[in-house]
């Protein structure tokens, strides 16, 4: 059974979690999907006695939970991901459904139910497939139901109170956890085990597989998979989105000669029906009408090969001002983009393919044009514009990961092969130049302003009265501060020569809230008073011992009640599961003394410092938020 090719079509595409299962996310990532995970703020209070069967509340509970946050990353965020997964996990024992225990008596209430009797774990599963037209949101939903039956041996009264008092029921529907402690209560299992953990992955494979891979209308024998297919029983990939990663699949697996023989043997025609993208390659069926394509490709790991050339792409497109020119006057053909870039006209045509290919433009017999995305983030002045962050990332980022490998051996910062400077000040770095400082100051503009409005919203904050956001650079977190929480007034504090430079990127047309600016040096300067201090992204950039050092200081003039906000990439604790963090830890390595944090490590550097009760929030953004109070 081949695996990958099923899972291999999300590769390409933007996937979230809609769920803040750990166990789902381990399920998920263990089989190497690559996901973000939103967590759903929808409330499990469907009314159970209006559905007919309990498997239907968990189904329209699964849908609903995926609905919001599809829905909310596309108002919100403008980030409409491709495809929101959503689960919910009930038990049933007597036409009852229980969710997860509000309190140890009602865990008690529930496990006594199961003790000496078979029950039913029912997983309902939504896969929302997500696209955003003329700005509204447009989903296909695709859900099921899967259902394992569980036997619990006869719980004694002692047995249930020591599994009640370890803790283990009270997050998990039934009042138990099979995949651990709770194993011990099990007589047997009917059934998929991952379904009662949370997620029935075999069940989530066949349904990608027949909506990526509909069976043939000319073969019934296909018609219903029993199994998940191996690639080699695919008879139609022509699915409009993937094609790229199909392509890539195959071009990677043999070579194409010119009678469209393959070297491994296959037959490739050219496609041309409607519904394909003129020219995609797809494999030919033999005469059983069974493909003969190379059926072990490992996808991943060629996504991951290509991955700096599609970056460095986009990173060219974007400093030729391409999406600019683009928007301004496109749809246009490559000679014309090359006329006014002053490009080569065979190297701009190649470059502005890859850049279709890659969904950041589109193709059409008019020319290429910039799709909804690439306006909104590309264009320089885009509204969420990622154009800063994307130039600091070609002209800094880039030199500094080419020395990726001796930043690994030696575990330090590179800024000393990447641009021969052996300065020991990390923002000296930044701000030697003009130039430099107001490319550094775009970056951090691009991120803070894509970001401000979850992080401001991640906790009601109306408690606080002032706010100092330290290392507040252009001031794009304190503006968006404001204008949530008109009572605040909030102050940035940073090094005199960004303070100097900020001006360019201040809101336009917007009135004059209560936004200050105040030059000086954390580290060496007093700070402003404030109810509440903010660091966004920038305890990342400092080693434990300088984190002491800043928060001790902050913590000195914090009076009880006062509170920190944090805005950072919070790792997931065993630092396994969020690549993009993880991979920010390592971008931190090759440029800092820093690194990415857990949000147990963050936790106790701020309990150190007398700040408790210390919360998390994933925001599905860039940054996620923390809030702690001093007590
Ligand atoms: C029965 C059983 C449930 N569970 C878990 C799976 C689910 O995480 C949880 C059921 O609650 P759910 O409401 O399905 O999920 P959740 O609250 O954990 O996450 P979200 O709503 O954000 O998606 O119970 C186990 O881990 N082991 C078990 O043996």
């Amino acid at each position: 059974m081949v695996l990958n090719p099923v899972l291999g079509k999300l590769v390409s595409k933007r996937v979230v979690l809609a769920s803040a299962s750990p166990r789902r996310q381990e399920i998920l990532t263990n089989v190497g999907l690559r996901f973000e995970v939103v967590p759903s703020w929808f409330k499990e209070t469907l009314e159970k006695s209006a559905f007919a069967a309990p498997y239907e509340y968990a189904v329209e509970t699964a849908k609903q939970k995926a609905l919001e946050v599809a829905n909310r990353m596309h108002v919100k965020h403008l980030r409409t991901p491709d495809v929101v997964i959503g689960a919910d996990t009930i038990v049933t024992v007597d036409e009852q459904i229980l969710e997860k225990p509000v309190d140890k008596q009602d865990a008690y209430r529930m496990l006594s139910r199961l003790s000496g009797k078979e029950h039913s774990v029912f997983t309902g599963v939504a896969i929302i497939h997500c696209h955003s037209k003329d700005n509204h949101l447009e989903t296909e939903i695709t859900d099921f139901y899967e259902e394992t039956k569980v036997k619990f041996s006869d719980l004694s009264e002692e047995l249930l109170w020591e599994y009640i008092h370890s803790g283990e029921p009270m997050d998990k529907a039934g009042g138990y956890g099979i995949q651990a402690l709770g194993g011990m209560l099990v007589e047997y299992v009917h059934g998929d085990f991952l379904n009662v953990v949370g997620f029935p992955l075999n069940h989530f494979c066949k349904k990608l597989a027949e909506l990526y891979y509909p069976p043939p209308k000319h073969n019934v024998q296909h018609k219903k998979y029993d199994s998940i297919p191996s690639v080699d029983t695919f008879e139609n990939l022509s699915d409009g989105e993937s094609e790229s990663s199909n392509f890539t699949e195959h071009k990677g697996a043999s070579k194409l000669d010119s009678s469209g023989m393959c070297s491994s043997g296959a037959i490739y025609k050219s496609e041309s029906s409607s519904s394909v993208r003129t020219g995609f390659i797809v494999p030919l069926e033999n005469q059983n009408g069974v493909l003969k394509s190379a059926a072990k490709v490992p996808s991943k790991i060629l996504d991951l090969m290509d991955g700096f050339r599609a970056s460095k792409a986009l990173f060219v497109a974007s400093k030729l001002k391409m999406f600019d020119h683009l928007r301004a006057k496109g749809p246009l053909k490559a000679v014309d983009i090359a006329n006014e870039v002053g490009t080569s006209v065979c190297g701009t045509e190649r470059l502005l393919d890859a850049c279709a290919a890659l969904g950041l433009l589109e193709k059409t017999p008019q020319g290429y044009s910039n799709t909804d995305s690439a306006n909104t983030y590309l264009t320089s002045d885009g509204e969420y514009s990622l154009h800063g962050y994307i130039i600091h990332s070609n002209d800094h980022l880039w030199p500094l990961f080419t020395n990726l490998e001796s930043a690994v051996k030696e575990g330090s910062r590179q800024n000393h092969r990447a641009f021969g400077k052996k300065e020991e000040d990390l923002f000296k770095d930044y701000y030697q130049s003009q130039e430099v400082k107001q490319r550094f100051m775009a970056a951090m503009h691009s991120i803070a302003h894509l970001t401000a409005r979850d992080v401001a919203t991640a906790f009601d904050l109306s408690q606080f009265k002032s706010a100092c956001d330290l290392g507040g650079c252009t001031g794009a977190l304190a503006h968006e501060l404001v204008q949530i929480y008109p009572n605040l007034k909030v102050t940035v504090f940073d090094l005199p020569e960004v303070i100097a430079n900020t001006s360019y990127f201040q809101p336009s047309g917007q009135h004059t809230a209560p936004v200050t600016f105040v030059s000086g040096d954390f580290f060496k300067d007093n700070l402003p008073e404030a109810d509440l201090y903010i660091l966004s992204r920038v305890l990342h950039d400092w080693p434990d011992e300088k984190v002491h050092v800043l928060l001790s200081k902050i913590s000195a003039v914090c009076k009880p009640g006062c509170g920190i906000l944090l805005a950072e990439m919070v790792l997931d604790d065993e630092k396994k599961i969020r690549s993009t963090a993880l991979l920010q830890s390592l971008n931190m390595l090759v440029q800092t003394e820093g690194k990415e944090r857990s949000g147990s490590e963050y936790q106790h550097l701020l309990e150190q410092h007398g700040f408790t009760n210390v919360k998390i929030r994933l925001t599905g953004n860039l940054l996620d938020a923390i809030l702690c109070v001093k007590t």
